[in-house]
């Protein structure tokens, strides 16, 4: 498997970090570029040993992967530097939030094997969850090539197209709620006298702990939130806070939202290649 990312930024870092970690391939066998980032290319040859380029041709002429990996406002221009350089043996694969198989495949303009993923930052160490879904060119090899890459940075799953913007809302941001709630965490335990790093031990571990709790537990979430809300005890008045401020309405909303604009983001894209 050889891989080559268009685009070098946090979702690309993640993938790579994740596959080399992972040893799926060796830093030799993965080629990287951007836009004009070159001190980013540098930073990622010297820390993953990748092969950085801005030639598109002779980096292309390596690989049968090519990972599309830039904002989806950018996609139509990358696009259009890589065409003369797909060949039909390629299998390209979008990690951007919105965009549709069928825009992708406008795009490129043959017929090729596409795999539209939603992957998230953790995929970094390993802890991904990534959706996948694919054209009717991916055939079975393919298929589980592109899963066996996601697998070693997590959790992979095949889904309908149509899922997709939901999984986005929900886990391809997912981690940034989970840090939204950590900052709030390391602020109260400052505030409350604790020093930062040793409230963020205690942080991370009840992280883990409920994360664990939630995956082998075979109690429901809000049965497990129960037996910690002892009556008249302190997680009960710290939730009456959270209620009276309707955090957990604001969550569904959040995820709601988020899901929306992937859907927006992909109606927006395939309006504007019309005209
Ligand atoms: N971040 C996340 O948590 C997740 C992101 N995604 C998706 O991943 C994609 C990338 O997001 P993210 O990594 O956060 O974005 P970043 O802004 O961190 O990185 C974008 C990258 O795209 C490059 N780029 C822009 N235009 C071109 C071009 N014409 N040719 C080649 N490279 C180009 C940029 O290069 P330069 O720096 O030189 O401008 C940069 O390296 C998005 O579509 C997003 O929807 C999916 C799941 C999770
Ligand atoms: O915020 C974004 O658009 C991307 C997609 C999912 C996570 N980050």
């Amino acid at each position: 498997m050889k891989i080559a990312f268009i685009g070098a930024g946090s979702m690309a870092e993640a993938l790579i970090s994740g596959i080399i970690t992972q040893k799926l391939v060796s830093g030799n066998n993965i080629w990287v570029t951007n836009k004009c980032n070159q001190e980013k290319l540098y930073e990622l040859q010297h820390s993953y040993g990748v092969n950085i380029s801005y030639d598109i041709k002779d980096i292309l002429s390596h690989v049968n992967i090519v990972c599309l990996a830039m904002k989806p406002k950018d996609v139509g221009e990358a696009i259009q530097s890589i065409q003369a350089y797909l060949r039909q043996d390629m299998l390209i694969v979008s990690v951007l939030a919105g965009v549709s198989i069928t825009s992708i495949e406008e795009m490129v303009g043959t017929n090729l094997a596409i795999v539209r993923a939603m992957p998230n930052t953790s995929a970094t160490i390993g802890k991904s969850a990534s959706a996948l879904a694919m054209n009717s060119n991916v055939n079975n090899l393919q298929s589980q090539a592109v899963k066996g890459m996601f697998e070693t940075v997590g959790l992979a799953t095949i889904v309908k197209e149509e899922d997709l913007d939901a999984v986005t809302g929900l886990s391809g941001s997912g981690p940034a709620y989970i840090y939204y709630l950590v900052e709030a965490m390391e602020k109260s335990a400052v505030e409350m006298g604790l020093e930062k790093e040793v409230a963020k031990k205690f942080i991370i571990q009840t992280l883990m702990g409920a994360a664990e709790m939630l995956e082998r537990s075979p109690k429901e979430s809000a049965q497990l939130r129960k037996e910690v809300t002892s009556p008249g005890g302190t997680t009960e008045a710290g939730l009456k806070v959270l209620e009276a401020h309707a955090v957990q309405e604001a969550f569904v909303e959040c995820i709601k939202a988020a899901t929306e604009q992937s859907r927006k983001l992909g109606e927006i894209f395939a309006n504007n290649m019309k005209v």
